[in-house]
């Protein structure tokens, strides 16, 4: 779920109820329990709408909030906001949703896919025995994948397939290795099966949302979600399966905030925090755990998300 802290207390001779914003799952899972433990209603936002208006502000308003990440480097985007849509949001959370975002607004979910970041969390669980995502996420720093998936070389004698256009080193199937008769889990590192599973899921999400650009003609794919966390490897390869499957064609794009789309656009949704409404350069509060530090020199690859601190905006009037 994604609460913004835009606290509001309404008063009215009659009734005196304070509420917040919500949405996504948790604003109807946890609608009671709000109102029974803090007496504070949730006003519930449409999830995709959500997403979408998050999205379209931080591309507006944050100055270097988009970038492409490709062999280990990141560059920004300046994006022109006149030349801002149509494009594909992917949304990377327990489940992935693929959002082709026409405008304001205007938008229609695509597709969506259930091998996502909860998938990683799970799996890698079971698997490893990490107690924490953040356990697991590090263990896949250390891993080699190979270990674990099959190589188009393991299968063609450590050859290239370049008829089809296969390196020796592209998977060829992941956790393939594990079919080994004589091997058990606890052969495997469990750093390698991290790796393993990070690539297949960013993999797939990275080929699929390719397939639904291609679908609707996008050349813009961007991904946000709170999987991705400003992890170098995930974006790698998510931006490698795009690169690859559109043999240069389409881009992805990564955004510097991306964990809190859904709760930025349930702020938004206040009516007082429209865009239009907030003035050039205003530095506005984020929600709770929604914020990154004012530092230029902060890293999104590097830095790490402590939701304490306020984001400088730089908003420009209709
Ligand atoms: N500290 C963390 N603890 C748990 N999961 C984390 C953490 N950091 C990142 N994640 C990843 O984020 C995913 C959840 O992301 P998010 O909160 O955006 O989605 P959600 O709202 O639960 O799911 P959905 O969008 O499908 O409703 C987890 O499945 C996991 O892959
Ligand atoms: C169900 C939601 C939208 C909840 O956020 C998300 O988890 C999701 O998009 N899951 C993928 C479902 C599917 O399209 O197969």
């Amino acid at each position: 779920m994604n609460v913004n802290s835009g606290f509001q207390h309404q008063e009215n001779c009659t009734n005196d109820r304070s509420f917040i914003k919500a949405t996504g799952g948790g604003a109807y899972k946890f609608s009671e329990l709000f109102k029974e433990k803090l007496g504070i209603s949730l006003e519930k936002e449409d999830e995709m709408d959500c997403l979408v208006t998050g999205a379209n502000f931080l591309l507006k308003a944050v100055n270097q909030e988009a970038f492409t990440y490709l062999n280990g480097s990141k560059e920004f985007v300046q994006i022109d906001h006149n030349d801002l849509y149509p494009y594909l949001l992917v949304n990377i959370g327990s489940g992935v949703s693929m959002i082709k975002v026409d405008g304001d607004g205007k938008f229609e979910r695509v597709s969506g896919t259930s091998v996502g970041g909860g998938t990683f969390w799970g799996l890698g669980k079971l698997l490893t025995k990490s107690q924490s995502f953040d356990e697991l996420l590090e263990l896949s720093h250390r891993g080699d994948n190979r270990a674990i998936d099959t190589l188009v070389g393991d299968i063609y004698g450590g050859m290239d397939y370049l008829k089809i256009g296969l390196s020796s080193t592209t998977i060829a199937s992941s956790f393939g290795k594990a079919t080994s008769h004589n091997k058990e889990l606890e052969d495997y590192k469990p750093e390698d099966i991290s790796r393993s599973l990070l690539r297949m899921i960013s993999n797939n999400i990275g080929q699929i949302s390719y397939l639904n650009a291609l679908r609707f003609g996008l050349k813009r794919i961007i991904f946000g979600g709170f999987f991705i966390r400003s992890h170098s490897y995930t974006m790698d390869t998510i931006a490698v399966a795009v690169h690859f499957w559109s043999k240069g064609e389409a881009k992805a794009m990564f955004l510097r905030h991306e964990g809190f789309l859904g709760a930025l656009g349930a702020f938004m949704s206040y009516e007082t925090h429209s865009l239009d409404d907030l003035v050039v350069n205003q530095v506005m509060p984020l929600p709770v755990n929604a914020s990154l530090g004012t530092d230029t020199n902060y890293d999104p690859l590097e830095g790490d998300l402590n939701g304490t601190e306020s984001i400088q905006c730089s908003v420009y009037r209709a």
